[in-house]
């Protein structure tokens, strides 16, 4: 599971028995908590704030993962986010569907134009759907886009571009798609859970509920324990 910051790590954390250890590997540091009746564990990762600050040290867990000879089998992009009004109020959860880079193209004079249509790389990934299902009736998130950005939102002019450019966008953060694009290059399946803590927009930080929106994940996670520890990888 791959947070921004150690607040988001230790939310995540609460919602598991315990204790956790700390594991060095080169380019991470991993919080490793036991799963309960099973040699499988759940590693912890306060990756860093960005997309390629997520993606350098996901894959560095990834790595050290596989040639440990306990790959992942999945990894969960986590933490707070904005949410767009009125589809993902504050305090709300929201799951991806599909993990989508909203700044990463070319400005045009006709409009932005996203990599893939510069005829390089790939600005969506899509996590497996049934996974995304029966985690959503597990927490009662909402389902739909998260974008990653690495700038913050902090007008309504461009709150709306994204919504136009993205119908279905749920929430803004910054590093699920760098985490995706880590667990794509391992060929592992990637879920994007956030809990929302303030509205895509004009910027006030009067109104950021970071705490309530920490609390709301710790409880989400809590209720995707059991979906987790189900799941089988080949039931995409
Ligand atoms: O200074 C600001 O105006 C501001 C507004 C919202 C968030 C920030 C952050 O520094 C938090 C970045 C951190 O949290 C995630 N996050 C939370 N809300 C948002 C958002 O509205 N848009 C993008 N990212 C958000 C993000 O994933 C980072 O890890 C500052």
């Amino acid at each position: 599971m791959a947070t921004a910051v150690p607040a988001e790590r230790d939310a995540v954390a609460r919602a598991f028995p315990g204790p956790g250890r700390e594991l060095a590997v080169p380019g991470a540091t991993l919080h490793r908590i036991p799963r309960n009746g099973s040699p499988q564990v759940y590693d912890l990762l306060a990756a860093g704030v960005g997309p390629a600050r997520a993606a350098a040290a996901t894959a560095a867990a990834l790595t050290a993962a596989a040639l440990d000879g306990a790959p992942c089998h999945l990894v969960v992009s986590a933490g707070i986010a904005g949410g767009f009004a009125p589809h993902a109020p504050v305090g709300s959860l929201v799951l991806a569907d599909e993990i989508t880079a909203a700044d990463l193209g070319a400005e045009t004079a006709d409009g932005f134009l996203p990599v893939t249509a510069l005829g390089f790389g790939t600005v969506s990934h899509r996590p497996p759907a049934g996974l995304v299902r029966a985690a959503a009736a597990a927490t009662g998130a909402r389902t739909g886009t998260v974008l990653t950005g690495s700038t913050v939102t902090g007008t309504a002019a461009r709150a709306a571009e994204l919504r136009t450019r993205h119908p279905g966008a749920l929430a803004e953060a910054m590093e699920g798609f760098g985490v995706a694009e880590a667990a794509a290059a391992h060929g592992v399946p990637v879920l994007e859970l956030r809990a929302v803590s303030n509205p895509v927009g004009p910027r006030d930080r009067s109104a950021w509920r970071i705490d309530d929106a920490l609390a709301a994940l710790t409880d989400a996670f809590g209720k995707l324990a059991t979906v987790l520890e189900s799941w089988n990888p080949y039931d995409q």
